[in-house]
């Protein structure tokens, strides 16, 4: 039994002017999430929305609202966005180096499901600390007491501000409709072993010539824009999404 699949459309790929009712007809399609691709035109080529429009959105309906922020400074975000009413909060790792702990301690503090975001050419070791949980045992030896700090990987203990879930990107963030890059694999294959119960998260030039590779990676939670809002049959999409995670976990 494999981690529950997530199918969450781009809404980038959506029509914007009419962004409450794309987002109910994806969900009247079968989707799990939403997916919100935020840029600031900075960290990425290219500036989309923001919390104003999480906030309309949330308006409108109560699905998951998977926010992706392609951001410089992610930290700026997390009050609006969580006031907002978004679900989830996706950094990237590659400007949150310095300060990942204090950026999932907030995110958590507003109610958000904190997730960590890698550009195709970030080794994947980059975001392993962000999946360690640390934890404190003290010994009572006579009159010494002594603390032990562990550092556990993939267990279901409490510990401090590990991160939910991990976006591989598989094309270079920025725009929708770029081709699925398949070397981005060994990522997602390498974690999927590492951490048998992580929500792995794909994003970029998935449909269905591309979902088997990554399904048989290891991802479990599927962005796809341009290959959902551009089929004739959208719910046709997600459902064969669907089906090609499940069936690889069937088989595992
Ligand atoms: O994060 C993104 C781009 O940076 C988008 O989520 C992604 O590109 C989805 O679009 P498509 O499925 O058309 O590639
Ligand atoms: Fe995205």
């Amino acid at each position: 039994m494999g981690v529950a699949a997530k199918i969450a459309p781009s809404m980038l790929s959506s029509d914007f002017a009419n962004l409450a009712s794309e987002a109910q007809r994806m969900l009247d399609c079968g989707a799990d999430w939403l997916h919100m691709d935020i840029m600031d035109g900075h960290f990425v080529p290219n500036l989309t929305i923001g919390a104003p429009v999480i906030e309309s959105l949330r308006k409108h309906t109560k699905a998951y609202l998977d926010c992706h922020l392609m951001v410089t400074n992610p930290l700026d975000y997390v009050e609006p966005l969580g006031k907002a009413g978004a679900s989830g909060f996706t950094f990237h790792v590659e400007v949150s180096r310095d300060n990942w702990g204090e950026l999932v301690q907030r995110i958590k503090s507003k109610g958000m499901r904190p997730g960590v975001s890698l550009k195709p050419g970030t080794p994947i070791e980059e975001v392993y600390p962000l999946l360690a949980r640390l934890m404190l045992s003290n010994r009572n030896m006579g009159n010494v007491v002594m603390y032990e700090v562990y550092v556990v990987h993939n267990l279901q203990v409490e510990g401090e501000n590990p991160v939910e879930m991990v976006l591989v990107m598989t094309v270079e963030p920025g725009f929708g409709g770029q081709k699925f890059m398949p070397e981005t694999m060994d990522k997602v294959r390498a974690l999927r072993k590492k951490y048998p119960s992580l929500d792995i998260e794909v994003d970029g030039g998935l449909g269905p010539s591309t979902i088997d590779m990554a399904a048989s990676a290891g991802a479990n939670c599927i962005v796809a824009g341009s290959s959902v809002f551009g089929a004739p049959d959208s719910a046709q999409v997600i459902s064969l999404l669907r089906k090609s995670v499940e069936e690889v976990q069937k088989n595992n």
